[in-house]
């Protein structure tokens, strides 16, 4: 039976190779959701023969855009746009957009179909999309972000809607540029619509949507931990990047008594035995969000240790929060954390651990949460935004706080009833994948072949 269903899974990925060639991450996020889908796809015929995984890595629409804008010299730059419209079968498109030298087709189509298993599992009406730019902000001034958002939306905004499709923040994209986009969207279409999310609590955004994505990472860590009678009081936690994931992960671990002793950036790490506090949390959000500075001037004030080019992951710990980019851990790194005595893995960004470091998590049967079910609470609070906008009310911080902390408990209890394996043992990929996929399936068999 095993060898038919891996039979299955390389005939799957071997058109999905041919058709996006180099597009290796996301041929990564497919077989990963494919190898662990097939059982369950193979037990429902209807799923097979509705070809609803086949349909699934399709994406219903991809938008390929110039962005001319001019810098501060005068010059005139050219960067890509691109917009993943990947399923709309259970709501409008719904996911970020990230700005980042790197952007390419192949992340932002990961991105896009994680979100759509993402977005399943938040019980909201959202489908899944995800776009971006190989625009870098970094060392840009506001005028250059501002011109750039604005070149970039005037494409962008024929394509999207409140009802059709709404895109938020990711890397490099935070509450200035999502506040630019929004700008020239309302300047374009003359019309004051929930047409993204994030925004500032001055203009229709909603209260705790910058906290969420970090809030639900360790509201989840939290549930995975209460189901062993345990908590985050009194443990050890690193957690890498230093942007708004980690930033806000750090200081729910904090209100929950654990120890946040690590903060990374691309250049690479801070180890602060003595813990994070608040008041070093504050100059870390002061040092990235207003001064955009490097995570090494933390090491400089604080006399901490800092880890040029390094990550993280060798620092012993209970508890570990990737919360930076995609592939940030790799097998060595899964086993030294292993090693050291990590037992809960909970990933605040998408597609963190590569597949050879989830297959030692699974393999040590410690707490794996894969991103689309720890950190959907980042969309899912976009998704509470879209209601606040529809309703023209909003509500109030504790409101907003009850539902995350509500939805996030609803997606481990879904993990926890699709990934149960014994009595001991959750496999919360397996858990994520089923329970995302199944909702998307059902809509996509009772829409018909569209
Ligand atoms: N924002 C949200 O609501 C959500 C975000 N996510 C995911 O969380 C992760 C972080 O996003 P977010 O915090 O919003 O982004 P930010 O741009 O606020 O921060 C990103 C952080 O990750 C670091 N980083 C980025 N690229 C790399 C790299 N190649 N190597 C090492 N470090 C890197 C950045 O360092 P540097 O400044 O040096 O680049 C920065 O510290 C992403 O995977 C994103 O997709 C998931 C769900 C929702
Ligand atoms: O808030 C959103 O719409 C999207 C957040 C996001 O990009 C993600 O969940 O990866």
């Amino acid at each position: 039976m095993a060898d038919l269903l891996n039979v299955k899974v390389d005939e799957l990925m071997a058109k999905v190779i041919a058709k996006n060639p180099n597009e290796t991450e996301f041929h990564q996020a497919v077989q990963e959701v494919a190898a662990s889908l097939m059982p369950f796809i193979n037990e429902n015929p209807k799923y097979l023969n509705n070809k609803v995984l086949e349909r699934m890595v399709e994406p219903e629409r991809v938008i390929i855009f110039r962005v001319p804008w001019i810098d501060d010299k005068g010059e005139v730059q050219v960067n890509r746009g691109f917009r993943i419209e990947m399923s709309s079968v259970i709501g409008p498109y719904k996911g970020g957009l990230r700005f980042h030298p790197t952007v390419n087709l192949g992340i932002l189509k990961f991105l896009a179909f994680e979100q759509v298993f993402k977005n399943s599992l938040t019980t909201l009406p959202m489908g899944g999309g995800k776009g971006g730019s190989d625009f870098d902000p970094k060392g840009k001034s506001d005028n250059e972000v501002m011109r750039f958002c604005q070149s970039f939306m005037t494409e962008l905004q024929r394509h999207i809607g409140p009802n059709t499709d709404v895109p938020a923040g990711d890397i490099g994209v935070g509450g200035r540029e999502i506040g630019y986009l929004f700008g020239q969207y309302k300047r374009i279409k003359n019309e004051f619509t929930g047409v993204l999310t994030g925004k500032g609590i001055e203009y229709s955004g909603s209260l705790i949507r910058p906290e969420a994505t970090g809030y639900g990472t360790v509201y989840f860590a939290q549930e995975m931990l209460k189901l062993k009678n345990d908590s985050l009081e009194g443990k050890v936690v690193v957690i890498s990047g230093s942007g708004n994931v980690a930033q806000f992960a750090t200081e729910k671990v904090l209100d929950m008594g654990g120890k946040v002793v690590t903060l990374s950036d691309s250049s690479g790490f801070i180890y602060d035995k003595d813990g994070i506090d608040r008041e070093k949390l504050e100059y870390v959000m002061q040092l990235k969000n207003i001064r955009r500075g490097r995570i090494k001037e933390y090491a400089d004030k604080y006399g901490a240790e800092y880890h040029e080019g390094k990550t993280p992951w060798g620092i012993a710990c209970d508890v570990a929060l990737p919360c930076a980019t995609q592939n940030e851990l790799n097998e060595d790194d899964a086993k030294t954390l292993v090693k050291n005595g990590c037992f809960v893995v909970a990933e605040g960004a998408n597609m963190p651990s590569t597949a050879e470091a989830i297959d030692v998590f699974l393999e040590a049967k410690i707490l794996y949460a894969p991103g689309k079910a720890a950190n959907a609470g980042g969309v899912a609070v976009s998704g509470l935004e879209m209601t606040q906008n529809s309703m023209r009310l909003p509500w109030t911080r504790e409101e907003v706080d009850e539902r995350l902390q509500q939805i996030m408990t609803s997606i481990h209890d879904t993990c926890v009833k699709y990934g149960r394996e014994d009595e001991n043992y959750i496999d919360y990929q397996k858990g994520a994948n089923i329970g995302g996929f199944i909702k998307v399936a059902e809509a996509m068999i009772a829409q018909g072949v569209v």
